[in-house]
């Protein structure tokens, strides 16, 4: 069943070219769909569309069936909380004044506390900070400290458990572990699978590095100069009608 539907889409930043041209793949639930792609080619600009961070210019964007592209930012607060991110960089997401239990509930307390959980469980502040530190596999005890006294997979490991909180039904991940080092990054990608398991939810997976999509996705879509050039099943990775660009990032990961 599919929880996002992208029809046809295009973008462009004021007067420049098409950074996003004629984009269009379906997310379905509980699978990770990798986006890789080089550097430029428009994989952050999709996901800021996508988070309604930026306007479209043409195409549609459904919901389970409900268009957001023509929505105000009023009548898309609802669907906000159902499309939440991991992006790069955690210490830039994380406010250096709050202490890590208020970045933690910060989501959960913008939906006026409103948001239906079916895996958490709200009791109290504390209660619910540990409940979501647990499952980014972190100490209870760091809810008090500040975002400077965590290292960088900590931090991010953060940030991943305050995206989960309000249990999104889409999670980007936008390079979410191209700031740590090689040991953490494998923790976070183990960590994410489990968690997509356990909280079903979908995830778009994106990096310009082959190798962790391949490990991430159960399906590929490849991203040239704002173009979708190849889309596939992961075991169609090795296929001999690969696209030619496809090849060459296949050639870099062997
Ligand atoms: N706010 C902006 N205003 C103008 N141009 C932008 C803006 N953001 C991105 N671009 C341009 O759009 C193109 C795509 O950028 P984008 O960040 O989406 O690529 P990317 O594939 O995510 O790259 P990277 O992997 O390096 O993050 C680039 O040419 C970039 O310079």
């Amino acid at each position: 069943m599919s929880v996002l539907e992208v029809s046809h889409i295009y973008k462009k930043y004021g007067h420049g070219a098409d950074v996003l041209q004629d984009v269009s793949f379906t997310m379905e639930k509980k699978q990770c769909l990798g986006l890789v792609g080089e550097s430029g080619c428009g994989k952050s600009t999709l996901a800021r569309c996508l988070l309604h961070i930026e306007p479209i210019d043409q195409g549609s964007i459904l919901f389970e069936n409900t268009p957001l592209h023509n929505k105000s930012q009023r009548s898309l607060r609802p669907y906000r909380r159902h499309i939440q991110a991991v992006l790069q960089n955690p210490s830039a997401a994380l406010n250096p004044k709050l202490k890590i239990i208020d970045s933690l509930l910060d989501p959960y307390r913008q939906f006026g506390g409103q948001a239906k959980l079916n895996h958490f469980h709200y009791t109290s502040a504390r209660n619910f900070a540990s409940q979501l530190l647990e499952a980014v596999e972190l100490p209870a005890s760091l809810a008090e400290r500040y975002p400077h006294e965590l290292s960088g997979g900590q931090k991010q490991r953060v940030t991943i458990a305050r995206a989960i909180s309000i249990e999104p039904a889409i999670l980007i991940l936008d390079e979410p572990t191209s700031s740590l080092d090689v040991l953490s990054q494998a923790s976070v990608l183990r960590l994410l699978n489990g968690l997509r398991e356990q909280l079903g939810t979908s995830y778009l997976f994106i990096s310009h590095d082959l190798s962790g999509v391949y490990a991430m996705s159960q399906r590929i879509m490849v991203m040239q100069g704002g173009k979708i050039v190849d889309h596939f099943e992961k075991e169609e990775l090795l296929a001999s009608d690969r696209h030619p660009y496809t090849q060459e990032l296949i050639a870099m990961f062997e």
